[in-house]
């Protein structure tokens, strides 16, 4: 929508033929975006050799787990030149490799481009104010991105570290977990600010052990996202944390990037010996070794230290 909206030839693959065809004929997404009008310069099929033929950029919008599959399949398919923007907010479970990483792997000759920022896709789609941050190794291209996805009421910031955006983006959901658990859970809303809090001082720790700058850590994609996704229901991740809070059936829910990458988050803190305690504590509840009760008791009588 918001390729589309900037007024560029959008085209989108997807698998389900119904969805591309409900789409094509009312411009509508109704399983994912309700009624919200579509911009009827979005065209999509099942075809993805047709939609990817002559593309001069590609955006990636598959579920972080599914990337490597996602673009395997895909990938004789991308034309060489066009570089690949990848918008899903995970780290790959078994392997502990970021998105770009995945994606060099896959696709090694490509230029590789990160989309991240509070960033809602029924806010987007409805055309609401939305600004976000994109990342590429290479300043000029990530320049260009910017320029070619910013819009009427869409704003995109440009960076070089694609690895900052990154890692942001994949913990801020395991965070959003955490906020949305200690309210459905019932401990309040001091305790979920302290959490939001503590949390981002474990996501600068991490970015910092990873060579990210500081300043994406408090920009968009880092604080930016992290505030949004950790205390709105809108959220897919805080709502399956405040499902895990309230003991709330959690089978058949909409995808919560942060459960996949919780795990994986806490065992690369482990190994590289980052603190990380409630990023470990999210991982130690989504595998059920602990209570949130205990889980709380646990953080709230670790050792005292200075807030750094
Ligand atoms: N929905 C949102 O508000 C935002 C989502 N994101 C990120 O975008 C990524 C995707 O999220 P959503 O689109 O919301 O998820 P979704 O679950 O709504 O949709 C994912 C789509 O990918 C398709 N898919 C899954 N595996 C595939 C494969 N192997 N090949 C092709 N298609 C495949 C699914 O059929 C589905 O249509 C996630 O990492 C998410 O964190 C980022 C910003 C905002
Ligand atoms: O990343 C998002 C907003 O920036 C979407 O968050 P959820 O995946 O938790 O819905």
């Amino acid at each position: 929508a918001m390729t589309a909206s900037s007024g560029h030839d959008t085209r989108l693959y997807a698998r389900d033929h119904e969805m591309v065809a409900i789409l094509n004929a009312q411009h509508q997404n109704p399983h994912y975006l309700g009624d919200i009008e579509l911009p009827k310069g979005i065209r999509a099929s099942t075809d993805a050799a047709a939609v990817l033929d002559g593309a001069d950029t590609v955006l990636a919008v598959i579920p972080a787990q599914a990337m490597r599959d996602g673009l395997s399949k895909l990938k004789t398919l991308i034309p060489q030149s066009a570089p690949v923007i990848l918008c899903a907010k995970g780290i790959e479970r078994g392997t502990g490799r970021l998105m770009s990483e995945v994606v060099a792997e896959v696709l090694p000759d490509h230029t590789i481009a990160a989309l991240s920022g509070p960033s809602f896709a029924t806010d987007v789609a409805r055309g609401l104010p939305t600004a976000v941050t994109i990342a590429c190794a290479d300043a000029t291209i990530a320049e260009e991105l910017a320029a070619i996805l910013s819009g009427p009421a869409f704003r995109c910031y440009s960076t070089t570290d694609l690895k900052g955006v990154e890692i942001g983006g994949a913990l801020k959901n395991v965070l959003a977990i955490a906020a949305g658990a200690a309210i459905g859970r019932g401990y309040g809303a001091s305790a979920q600010a302290a959490l939001v809090t503590r949390g981002f001082a474990e996501l600068r720790r991490i970015a910092q052990a990873m060579g990210a700058k500081p300043e994406t850590i408090m920009g968009l994609s880092g604080l930016g996202d992290l505030m949004l996704t950790c205390s709105s229901p809108q959220s897919r991740n805080y709502s399956y944390g405040l499902a895990l809070g309230r003991g709330e059936d959690l089978s058949n829910r909409p995808l919560a990037e942060g459960v996949a990458t919780a795990p994986i988050a806490a065992e690369l803190c482990e190994r590289h010996a980052i603190a990380a305690p409630i990023i470990a504590a999210v991982a130690a509840l989504l595998a059920g070794k602990i209570t949130i009760n205990e889980a709380v008791t646990a953080l709230i009588n670790r050792p005292l230290k200075s807030e750094d």
